[in-house]
C-alpha cells in the first residue's frame, strides 16, 4: 500500500437502496466503496481485504450489528465504524460509542450528515497513515547501541529497506532479530501494509495450511466461518517467520511452494490467490547444520537467506550495555512517572562482566527489576542480582563441579527469561522435558537434609 492510495469504505446493510444509497453519496471521495447484504459478506470482505473504514447497519439480518461492531473492534482495531440505524434507542447508542464507534447515524440517512462523518474519519485514518510513513526511524531504526556489531546490523537493515528480497536474520535468543525485522519492514516501501510475526513452533501440524493460507466456511468439521491466512493478512506487507529452524519439514515445503509460485490456496477454495508477501525470518540455530543433517530443506534455506544479518550476542559487544540499561531505565522509569537512578562506576564494571546469556531481554527484564525495588537514586552492586555481584568470576581458587557449574547456569539463564521455562530451555539448546528434570534434581540437591 502506498500513501496516496485511496481509503477502502465497507457498507453493511441488508436494504440494496441504503446501499446504492451510501455509494451514491461517496462516489466522489478520496474512497473505494464495497458493500456487502449481510454480517457473513462483511466477515469475508474484512478478511480479504484490506478495509479502513466500515459503515455498519444496527439491524442486519444474520447477526447483532453490535456484536459484528465489537468483533471488528477486537479483530480490526485500525478500523473507523459508523453505525446506522432506522429506529436506534437511546440504550443502543449508548453501547454503539462505548463500543468504540464514531458516530450512529439515523435513517435515512442524511447525505451531508454521512459526509461529513465520513470527511472527520478520512482525516484521522491520513493522519495515522502519514504518521506510519513519516514515523520511519531515521538513522537506527529504533535499535540502540554503539559498537561496531550494532551499527554493522544497522547499516545492513538499510540496505535490506530499500530492496524487497528475503532476509534471514540469525543469533542468539534475545539479541533483538524482531526488532531487527520490524525495521527492515517499516524502513522500506511496505510500511503501510502490515508486519505479521508468525512463530514457526506454534502451528500445529494440522492446522498449517489454515493458518498460513485462510479457510472458507465449511472448508473442514469446526469452520464456521472463513478466515484469512498470514499470508493474505501480510499482503503488500511483511510476514515475519520466528524460529524458522523450528518449523516442521511439512511447513517447510508449505512455505516454499508460496516463497516459488508467489500464490496460495485457500482451504475449501477452488481458486488459486496471488500475494505479494516480503520474508523475513530468524533463527537461534545453525540452518546449514541444519541442512547438512536433512532437517532443514536446502531450496528453503537458498530463498530465505537472500540478505543474510547476523545480531551478535550482547557479550560480544559490551559497549551497548550501558546505553541499553540506561535506555530501559530511562523508558520505564517515565513509564512509572520517576526520576531513573544512577548505576555507581562499581555496578557499571559488574555488568559489563556478565555474559547476558538472555541477551538484551535480559538486560531490559533487569532494567524493570532494579526500577520496581530501587529504593533510592543510586544503583550499587548490591543492588544487582547474586549472579552479577562478584564482577569477574574466580578462576582457580573455589572451583566447582561440573554438576553445580550446571545448575548455576541454569539458573541465571531461568532468571534472565523471568522464569519462562520455553525461552530457558530454547536458550540453553535443551527440550523442555529435559530443563524439567534438570530443575526438579536441583531442586532436590538443593533440599535441606
Ligand atoms: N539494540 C536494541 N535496542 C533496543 N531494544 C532492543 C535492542 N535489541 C533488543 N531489544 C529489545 O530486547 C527485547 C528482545 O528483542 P527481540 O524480541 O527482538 O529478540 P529476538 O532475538 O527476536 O528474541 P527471540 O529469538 O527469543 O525471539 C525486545 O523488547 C527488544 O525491543
Amino acid at each position: 500500500m502506498k500513501a496516496h492510495d485511496p481509503f477502502k469504505l465497507l457498507a453493511v446493510d441488508s436494504d440494496a437502496r441504503a446501499l446504492d444509497d451510501i455509494r451514491d453519496c461517496l462516489a466522489e471521495g478520496k474512497l473505494d466503496v464495497t458493500t456487502a447484504p449481510s454480517g457473513a459478506e462483511a466477515l469475508r470482505v474484512l478478511e480479504f481485504s484490506k478495509v479502513d473504514l466500515v459503515v455498519l447497519d444496527l439491524q442486519i439480518p444474520d447477526v447483532d450489528g453490535l456484536s459484528l461492531l465489537q468483533y471488528i473492534r477486537e479483530h480490526f482495531k485500525d478500523i473507523e465504524v459508523i453505525m446506522t440505524a432506522e429506529f436506534p434507542t437511546v440504550p443502543d447508542a449508548v453501547l454503539a460509542i462505548k463500543r468504540g464507534a464514531e458516530n450512529l447515524l439515523v435513517k435515512p440517512l442524511q447525505p451531508d450528515e454521512l459526509r461529513s462523518t465520513v470527511n472527520r474519519l478520512i482525516g484521522k485514518l491520513s493522519h495515522r497513515r502519514a504518521l506510519v510513513f513519516e514515523c520511519t526511524p531515521p538513522e537506527t531504526y529504533g535499535l540502540i547501541g554503539i559498537s561496531d556489531g550494532i551499527c554493522n546490523v544497522i547499516e545492513r537493515i538499510e540496505r535490506a529497506a530499500a530492496i524487497n528480497a528475503n532476509v534471514l536474520i540469525h543469533g542468539e535468543s534475545g539479541t533483538g532479530k524482531e526488532l531487527v525485522a520490524r525495521a527492515i519492514h517499516y524502513g522500506g516501501d511496505r510500511a503501510a501494509a502490515r508486519f505479521v510475526p508468525v512463530n514457526c513452533t506454534a502451528i500445529p501440524d494440522t492446522l498449517i495450511e489454515s493458518e498460513l493460507f485462510g479457510h472458507v466456511k465449511g472448508a473442514f468439521t469446526g469452520a464456521k466461518d472463513s478466515r484469512a491466512g498470514f499470508f493474505q493478512i501480510a499482503d503488500g506487507g511483511t510476514i515475519f517467520l520466528d524460529e524458522i529452524g523450528d518449523a516442521s519439514l511439512n511447513l517447510q515445503g508449505k512455505l516454499l511452494r508460496v516463497l516459488q509460485n508467489k500464490e496460495i490456496h485457500i482451504v475449501g477454495s477452488s481458486h488459486v490467490r496471488k500475494v505479494d508477501t516480503r520474508i523475513i525470518a530468524a533463527t537461534h540455530k545453525d540452518l546449514l547444520a541444519m541442512v547438512d543433517k536433512n532437517l532443514f530443506r536446502e531450496d528453503l534455506y537458498y530463498r530465505l537467506d537472500v540478505v543474510d544479518i547476523y545480531v551478535p550476542p550482547l557479550r560480544e559487544r559490551p559497549a551497548d550495555i550501558l546505553p541499553l540499561v540506561n535506555h530501559f531505565l530511562n523508558q520505564y522509569a517515565k513509564e512509572m512517572g520517576i526520576e531513573p537512578p544512577i548505576f555507581t562506576d562499581r555496578a557499571i564494571e559488574n555488568l559489563k562482566n556478565h555474559s547476558w546469556p538472555g541477551n538484551v531481554r535480559e538486560l531490559e527484564n533487569l532494567a524493570q527489576r532494579l526500577l520496581v525495588n530501587a529504593d533510592s537514586d543510586t544503583l550499587d552492586v548490591a543492588d544487582l542480582p547474586k549472579t552479577m555481584r562478584q564482577g569477574v568470576r574466580p578462576r582457580a581458587e573455589g572451583l566447582q563441579t561440573l554438576s553445580a557449574l550446571e545448575a548455576e547456569h541454569i539458573l541465571r539463564v531461568l532468571e534472565s527469561t523471568g522464569g519462562n521455562k520455553t525461552r530457558a530451555a530454547a536458550i540453553l539448546g535443551i527440550d523442555r522435558k529435559t530443563l524439567r528434570e534438570k530443575l526438579k534434581r536441583i531442586v532436590e540437591i538443593h533440599q535441606p537434609g
